[in-house]
């Protein structure tokens, strides 16, 4: 047997896209069952790198490619290509990823024969693809999630939404206690909203602050939904779908005795991980919310759902995915906000969220549960925080918001919230 090809970063890339848009699967997955565990940390955040850019880039890349491809090749010298034109458009160097383009076509022996075609067709891409490929539109949605937005928002905030998704996104942290303090030390800004934003990150572990716990990361826009519930010490508190924990880190950081759910046990490790390292405490439960009892002052419901808001960070979502699981996940969220209104002290506080950008996991779930639950209000003051724009707020008392926010500053999550009183 012919020993096997090392893994490098290009090649790592080369495998999540591979199995991102010929398998469906999901980065998140992928990373998870450690597919760049043979690399060094370096040459993973490359390939990581890699791949996003190039699933960022793929209409533009498939654009530039179209006008030298006499026919479709398989998928993986399509790959190969997609990979390598993005980067080449990025500013590359053009000797070594054609160069590598080429090695990896000839490693495997069914795509072997077509290696001049790629060698041929990225020399033209590097002559004159980083030029043409500045006057491309930011690449769109496709059509199953597209329709549905432009009927939300109309076709012009969802054009905004695609460049937000192209743009990516900044880092941004949550501090445990003094947020200036970490943006001094961190070198970031703070946002109106009061969380810390880094432009360029590098590694997260290797920022100052990150042993001691001093902060975790989590989108600004993430990091509202605790704030709306404005836990109170001693006040008790579940957090019912909880995993990976940036929520349930705000919650206990207010003093409050907090209870924290999740249904998936490898996820809740990496609660207590969280925990441990920022020195915070919480009960911690694997288990099913919806089997859940007990009596609580607040709940933050940060249901399952779509993860639509959170495309300009996982690319490979719209591209894996096609929509056919949303509908289950908008039941799961209906029987969870009930479930949890059955939960609540008289006179308790329900935060229910979803980091979507679909009416029907936010606005919708709100409006239905006003319908089905007469004496319940959505709390409209709860939203009067530092840095929200009043214009966000929608009809049914809830806060929309957007990756098109800020555009000028990085962005945000798509997500939505509102509180619910009794
Ligand atoms: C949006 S994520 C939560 C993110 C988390 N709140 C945070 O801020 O880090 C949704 C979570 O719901 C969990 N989940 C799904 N179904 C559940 C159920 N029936 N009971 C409890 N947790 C559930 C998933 O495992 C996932 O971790």
């Amino acid at each position: 047997m012919s020993p096997q090809p090392k893994q490098t970063a290009r090649s790592a890339a080369l495998t999540l896209l591979n199995e991102v848009l010929g398998e469906n699967r999901l980065m998140s997955e992928l990373l998870g069952q450690g597919v760049l565990q043979g690399l060094d940390p370096a040459d993973r955040a490359r390939a990581q790198r890699l791949a996003l850019e190039t699933m960022r880039g793929l209409e533009r890349a498939d654009r530039l490619l179209q006008k030298h491809l006499r026919k479709n090749p398989p998928l993986s010298v399509r790959n190969i290509l997609r990979l390598a034109t993005v980067e080449l458009c990025q500013g590359g160097d053009a000797h070594g990823v054609v160069n590598e383009a080429v090695n990896l076509t000839a490693q495997d022996k069914r795509t072997q024969p077509m290696k001049g075609m790629v060698n041929a067709v990225l020399r033209k891409i590097a002559a004159t693809g980083p030029e043409a490929w500045t006057h491309l539109r930011a690449p769109r949605l496709p059509k199953w999630l597209r329709d549905p937005l432009v009927m939300a928002y109309s076709g012009d905030v969802v054009a905004g939404f695609e460049l937000a998704h192209f743009a990516g996104a900044p880092l941004d942290l949550t501090a445990k206690n003094d947020a200036t303090a970490v943006a001094k030390a961190t070198g970031g800004t703070l946002t109106s909203t009061g969380s810390i934003r880094l432009q360029q990150a590098g590694q997260v572990s290797a920022l100052p602050g990150f042993d001691a716990g001093d902060w975790w990361v989590q989108d600004a826009a993430a990091a509202l939904p605790a704030k709306v519930l404005n836990a109170q010490p001693g006040e008790i508190v579940l957090d019912m779908c909880a995993a990976p924990g940036g929520k349930t880190m705000q919650l206990a950081a207010t003093g409050a005795d907090v209870t924290a759910i999740d249904l998936s046990e490898s996820r809740i490790a990496r609660v207590t991980e969280n925990l441990t390292r920022t020195g915070l405490q919480a009960r911690l439960i694997a288990g099913d919310a919806l089997d859940h009892q007990g009596r609580y002052d607040a709940i933050l419901l940060d249901a399952p759902c779509s993860a639509t808001g959170t495309i300009r960070r996982h690319p490979d979502l719209p591209l894996a995915k096609d929509g056919s699981d949303f509908g289950a996940l908008i039941d799961l969220q209906e029987q969870m906000i009930d479930h949890a209104l059955t939960l609540l002290k008289p006179g308790g506080r329900l935060v229910f969220c979803t980091c979507s950008l679909l009416p029907d996991e936010g606005e919708c779930q709100i409006e239905d549960a006003l319908a089905r639950h007469p004496d319940l209000k959505a709390d409209r003051n709860s939203l009067n925080l530092p840095g929200i724009d009043p214009a966000w707020i929608t009809e049914e008392g809830g806060l929309r918001l957007r990756p098109d926010y800020w555009a000028d500053q990085g962005g945000m999550d798509g997500f939505y919230m509102a509180c619910l009183t009794t």
